[in-house]
């Protein structure tokens, strides 16, 4: 299976950025801009997203943190940071937990070890709408759980951009990744992280609640959770001011 990886900056540790569900590294473009400019950025598209090729077989969460840990590999320059947003961060979290010699620091954004007892049926569902509505009918229901309303009317060109990866992205991967979330239980895992983490969620996140959060923080030793105001889903694209406090955590 081919694999690509969105690349930006020549220098310092590598960063690999992990994209949430139906997008692909691409919506990772204006934080790559950022932190390219301190370090070697990997932003890999998840199998059947993006570039990257899929044999149409069912996959885990386990299986993109492999993904993940061999992208790492293949850079050769030892630990790497990693940041997860959303399906990113459960997949950065299966990663730093299962294989903790490949991540120095971590950065989960909007992201859970489990979606909840219902989980399976709900993703299932998920996975059938993916699947048998057209994409641009799916378009309204992604981008009010992604983006706060303030941020939609002041930045309508950013959710544009998020919305045209979400269109280009293949319907029976996307469903195939809503049955790995509903699959996912990392709760075990949780406490197994041990590289140092900040926890980021917002306040107005209604698909990883700051609950979710919040029992990420319980469980990894030493983690630092911010609840962020006025910030929905996908709150790295949401919250540019949020950057520099990243790059502090990744330098730290
Ligand atoms: O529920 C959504 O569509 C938001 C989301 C859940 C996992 C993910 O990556 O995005």
């Amino acid at each position: 299976m081919t694999r690509y990886v969105h690349r930006t900056g020549e220098h310092g540790r590598p960063v690999v950025l992990l994209h949430p569900l139906a997008l692909s590294g691409a919506v990772w473009d204006p934080v790559a801009a950022y932190l390219g400019t301190r370090q070697r950025v990997l932003a890999p598209d998840a199998r059947g997203h993006g570039k990257s090729g899929w044999d149409g077989a069912e996959f885990t969460v386990a299986d993109m943190a492999a993904d993940a840990a061999a992208v790492i590999e293949e850079a050769g320059d030892g630990p790497a940071d990693v940041i997860g947003l959303s399906m990113g961060g459960s997949t950065a979290l299966v990663l730093a937990a299962t294989r903790p010699e490949l991540v120095h620091r971590l950065v989960l954004a909007d992201a859970t070890a489990c979606y909840g007892p219902n989980r399976v049926a709900e993703w299932a569902e998920r996975a059938e709408r993916a699947e048998r509505v057209p994409r641009a009918q799916q378009l309204t229901f992604q981008r009010d759980r992604w983006f706060a309303e303030e941020f939609r009317a002041q930045h309508p060109e950013e959710v544009e951009r998020v919305c045209d990866i979400f269109l280009a992205t293949d319907s029976a991967a996307h469903a195939a990744a809503c049955r790995a979330l509903g699959a996912l239980d990392a709760t075990g895992l949780v406490p197994q992280v041990r590289a140092e983490t900040l926890i980021l969620v917002g306040e107005e996140d209604y698909a990883t609640p700051p609950a979710m959060a919040e029992a990420l923080a319980a469980g990894i030793p030493g983690s630092r959770l911010e609840v962020l105001a006025r910030t929905r889903h996908l709150s790295l694209l949401e919250r540019p001011d949020l950057w520099p406090a990243v790059a502090a955590h990744l330098a730290g």
